[in-house]
């Protein structure tokens, strides 16, 4: 069974249709890329999604469960994680700290009710550090961290929720190409090993070719191709709506 089934999922803003009825699957164990350019509705997708935007018309179901009308946490408790952006992670606090107050969050319990640097869960936190390389660098303030460790953390945090389905925006913004890679493969291993599922919206299609098991195309709202990512490649209305916008799909890796 899909992990997430999405059926006709819209919304319009002020009579703008963002997300004009789309429908795809996702599978335990796969990774999908949304695509699209600017505009086309992928953050709209991804804020349904999570709950941070509801839905005007359509279904999101996680195993079997209907997401629409439900509040983020309910969300992120039933197991949908985002990954956190930068200035999400609390720069004040100690990497180890991000992952604890994380998993403590899972319990229900309270942020403002925990003092930093207790120990509780801190075995667990610091196993899911290790499990993204960053166990050496536990107790350092996450401010100092250079930039794609800080993307390490962010899926560690991330992980914390043990999640069936985790939402990636643009998980490699920024990052020197190696380190793109370095993250995109710890994923794929992460993905692999959990059977979870992931969903990232990305801009490098060297990116996107490289790592995503099957790709989804969205245009001004719709959802306008889907397949493996060579199929796509060599799709003639994923060609149409990219030609000219300075993108191509020449460049793989695949
Ligand atoms: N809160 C909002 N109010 C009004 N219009 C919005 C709002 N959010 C998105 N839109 C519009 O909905 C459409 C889809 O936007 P969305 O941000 O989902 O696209 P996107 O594919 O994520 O684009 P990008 O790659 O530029 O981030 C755009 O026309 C956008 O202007």
């Amino acid at each position: 069974m899909s992990a997430l089934t999405v059926t006709g999922l819209g919304k319009s803003f002020g009579g703008v249709d963002a997300v004009a009825g789309i429908s795809f699957e996702l599978r335990s164990g796969e990774l999908l890329a949304l695509i699209g350019p600017n505009g086309a509705g992928k953050s709209t997708t991804f804020n349904m999604i999570n709950g941070q935007l509801k839905a005007d018309a359509g279904s999101i179901r996680l195993d079997g469960v209907e997401l629409v009308g439900r509040k983020p946490r309910e969300i992120w408790r039933l197991g949908v994680s985002r990954t956190f952006q930068i200035a999400e992670t609390f720069s004040s606090l100690t990497v180890v700290e991000n992952v604890q107050m994380s998993l403590l969050s899972q319990q229900r319990r309270l942020f403002a009710m925990w003092h930093p640097a207790a120990d509780e869960r801190r075995d667990e936190a610091l196993a899911l550090l290790d499990r993204v390389g960053m166990k050496a660098q536990a107790d350092r303030p996450c401010s100092v961290l250079a930039y794609g460790d800080v993307k390490r953390v962010e899926l560690a945090i991330a992980m914390a929720n043990a999640p069936k389905l985790l939402l990636m925006d643009e998980p490699t913004a920024g990052m020197a190409p190696g380190e793109r890679n370095a993250l995109m493969a710890l994923t794929k291993q992460l993905v692999v090993e959990r059977g979870m599922a992931v969903l990232f919206t990305e801009h490098s299609m060297d990116v996107v070719f490289a790592y995503a098991d099957r790709m989804i195309v969205l245009a001004r709202g719709r959802l306008i191709a889907e397949g493996r990512p060579l199929e796509i490649r060599d799709h003639p209305k994923v060609q149409e709506v990219y030609f000219g916008t300075g993108k191509t799909f020449e460049k793989t890796s695949s």
